[in-house]
């Protein structure tokens, strides 16, 4: 496949930007880790052939943003990085040979080896041995303030002993991993499960979806546990990370007691060979061991690249594997008609569950790895939910096998297939497709858009089967069918009673989460919420052309194209104007306005405001009459940059937009 660089930079970054916002702040991945990590190999690899089209915005260059603007801001005091990852002992010598040259020659290293929590990270404050403020790693330079959530994590220490060991602890950062066990996490998704709601995929995602909630009570009732594993003293200059692990224990904090101090790389292969091996021994998952240059001075040598430390690496396990039968490949019909083919397997039981289908991602996948009905498979899962076919035992294939061979017509709706040049995706390209039709109304109710509780796929199916839903907008008129509904077997007069409720209480959601349930290709829940910011409303959104629509941060011109032929069909028009009569959302919450000081001008906020929030600082700009943007064009007023301000005031200067402080900003609402 011959694709234009440049174009594949900007598709990766998109769906890398999508996939972090699924993953760090809704905590809702949809794809596995294992794929995450190919597309970002694919990035890596072509920024280093094509440096010219390295951004400081790529996904390359800056860690994950877990940032939900519903936390106030706190700034670190040292960045909270991310770590590069290696898979394989070569990659673990060559992480030693980069230490050693970055040090001055025959120095000796130590490096001390951890276990990697597969959890989340917080830093935590303590003050005179008090615990006073607990953050999110965010964006890595601004964090999100969730002490109150921390202090329900038991095993967290409210207060600790000052005077350790000779040291004068008083004023310490603390950073660590919150995780959840197995047991309380199978038992938490049993509980959801019976109450008829969304499980999650892994402990991670769990603990990821608790440290937001917004009410500490909620949290306290997720038994979260915490391992630290760093330490800094505004005070005292700490020695070794062996030392500061010792300290943090002595300290009275959880430490995991399962490190090791390594004299030679050799020994810090034997340890992750070791642990590779006794991993689902333990109480809770880990994905690998963290290894760290024993020495802080040695450390402060090194230094940062990019996103992570020189001076520190993850070792990443390989997935669980299990071979089985694959019995037969199915094409399944998306919401956008794309089909995929996913194979259908003798059950086997692979870390944790059991498995029957897997997906194949398209013929290419394939016919790469030569994989046909009947023959004998590797499978592998990742932490997560889907799991996926590795390759095939070629001794064990059935003599009569022959090769995959793309259907020639939907396998739903019988239309013709249709092959984009340049794409490995088949579509089925007719929109009355039952199959996407499902899938778009599925989409359209799912949690994330607009969450209508106990609209599930089997009712979806059932109800599209029986002509009661041809589109989303139908959903809304299911209550004009209630005496019909209740006839349906299974149903009963309460349940579609439920239904009918949530269906109602679905008007609430607001603007973006709507703009995110239209199912606009390439629009997914980050970029919606940044849509629906920046215009405000539908109407707006219908007028912007495709140059105002790529001003906005992270949003490209696949984004927009869309967009534009979303809103130039006439049945979308007409779904929306359905939608519309029903009562959804299709503009922003009024805000109170208390002044029309601000007079119109635009307004883009960056770095951390000391006084308040950015949400605040939005809804009082938005209270003045002034306007907010998410990027720098031409067209922005004023640039509020609070601290550690970024890569947005070069914009800025620039662009000549106008650059006041925090301060200059409160005076002009005053
Ligand atoms: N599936 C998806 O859609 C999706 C999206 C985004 C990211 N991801 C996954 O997340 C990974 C990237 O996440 P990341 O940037 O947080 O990096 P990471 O989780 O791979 O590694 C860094 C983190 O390790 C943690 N850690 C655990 N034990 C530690 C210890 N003993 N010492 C130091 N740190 C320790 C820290 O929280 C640190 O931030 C990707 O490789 C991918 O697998 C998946
Ligand atoms: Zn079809």
């Amino acid at each position: 496949m011959k694709t234009n660089p440049q174009k594949r930079i900007e598709e990766l970054r998109r769906l890398i930007k999508e996939h972090d916002y699924r993953y760090y702040v809704l905590a809702q991945p949809v794809i596995s880790d294992y794929e995450y990590d190919k597309l970002y190999k694919e990035l890596v690899e072509l920024e280093k052939t094509y440096p010219e089209y390295v951004t400081p915005d790529s996904p390359t260059q800056r860690v994950g943003s877990d940032i939900t603007n519903e936390f106030k801001p706190v700034a670190h005091r040292i960045p909270m990085l991310s770590l590069s990852n290696t898979y394989n002992e070569e990659e673990l010598y060559d992480f030693n040979r980069r230490v050693k040259e970055g040090l001055p020659e025959n120095e000796k290293v130590e490096y001390v080896c951890e276990l990697k929590i597969d959890g989340v990270s917080v830093s935590v404050i303590y003050e005179k041995g008090i615990l006073v403020r607990a953050a999110t790693r965010g964006d890595g330079t601004t964090g999100e303030e969730i002490t109150n959530n921390v202090k329900t994590i038991k095993s967290l220490p409210l207060s600790v002993k000052t005077e350790v060991e000779g040291y004068r602890l008083e004023d310490v950062e603390v950073r660590g991993e919150i995780y959840m066990e197995l047991d309380d996490f199978e038992k938490i998704n049993a509980e959801r499960e019976l109450n008829g709601e969304k499980t999650f995929a892994n402990p991670r995602n769990l603990v990821a979806g608790t440290i937001k909630l917004l009410d500490p009570k909620a949290v306290a009732k997720r038994p979260l546990k915490i391992f630290v594993y760093y330490l800094y003293s505004q005070s005292e200059a700490l020695e070794s990370q062996y030392q500061n692990l010792k300290l943090l224990e002595a300290m009275g904090l959880p430490v995991n007691p399962n490190y090791r101090l390594c004299g030679s790389i050799e020994d810090v292969i034997e340890f992750c060979r070791e642990w590779e091996g006794k991993r689902y021994t333990l109480p809770y998952e880990i994905d690998g061991a963290v290894i760290k240059v024993n020495s802080i001075r040695q450390q402060q040598m090194l230094g940062n690249i990019a996103k992570s430390p020189r001076w520190a690496v993850a070792f990443k396990f390989k997935a669980r594997q299990e071979k089985t039968k694959l019995k037969k490949i199915v094409w399944q019909v998306g919401r956008t008609g794309t089909l995929t083919p996913v194979a259908e397997l003798e059950p086997v039981f692979l870390a944790g569950s059991t498995i029957s289908r897997a997906t194949l991602h398209n013929i290419d996948e394939i016919r790469r790895k030569d994989i046909r009905e009947g023959d004998t498979v590797v499978i592998e899962k990742g932490g997560d939910v889907i799991p996926k076919v590795v390759s095939v035992d070629l001794s064990r294939r059935p003599e009569n096998s022959v090769e995959v061979k793309l259907p020639d017509k939907c396998p739903v709706c019988n239309s013709k297939l249709f092959k984009p040049e340049g794409e490995v995706a088949i579509y089925c390209e007719n929109p009355a497709c039952p199959a996407q039709i499902k899938g778009r109304i599925a989409h359209f109710a799912s949690r994330g858009a607009m969450d209508i509780n106990g609209l599930g796929e089997s009712l979806i199916n059932l109800f599209v089967d029986l002509g009661f839903l041809k589109d989303y907008a139908d959903v809304y008129s299911l209550k004009t069918k209630r005496d019909e509904l209740i006839k349906i077997e299974r149903l009963g007069e309460k349940s579609v009673d439920n239904l009918l409720k949530s269906i109602e209480e679905s008007k609430n959601r607001s603007f973006d989460k709507v703009l995110f349930a239209l199912g606009i290709r390439y629009v997914g829940a980050g970029a919606a919420q940044k849509l629906a910011e920046h215009f405000g409303s539908i109407d707006q959104l219908m007028k912007a052309d495709e140059e105002e629509i790529e001003s906005i941060q992270d949003i490209g011109p696949s984004i927009s194209k869309s967009i534009k032929r979303f809103f130039s069909d006439p049945k979308n028009l007409d779904i929306i104007e359905r939608l519309r009569k029903a009562g959804l959302k299709f503009k922003m919450d009024e805000q109170k306005k208390i002044s029309d000081k601000l007079g119109g001008k635009s307004f883009v906020l960056t770095g951390a405001l000391s006084s308040m929030s950015r949400d605040k600082a939005k809804e009082l700009i938005i209270a003045n009459g002034g306007k907010v943007l998410s990027a720098i064009s031409k067209n922005t007023d004023y640039l509020v940059a609070g601290e550690k301000a970024g890569s947005k005031l070069d914009k800025a200067r620039k662009l000549g937009v106008k650059i006041i402080s925090e301060d200059e900003f409160l005076n002009m609402i005053k």
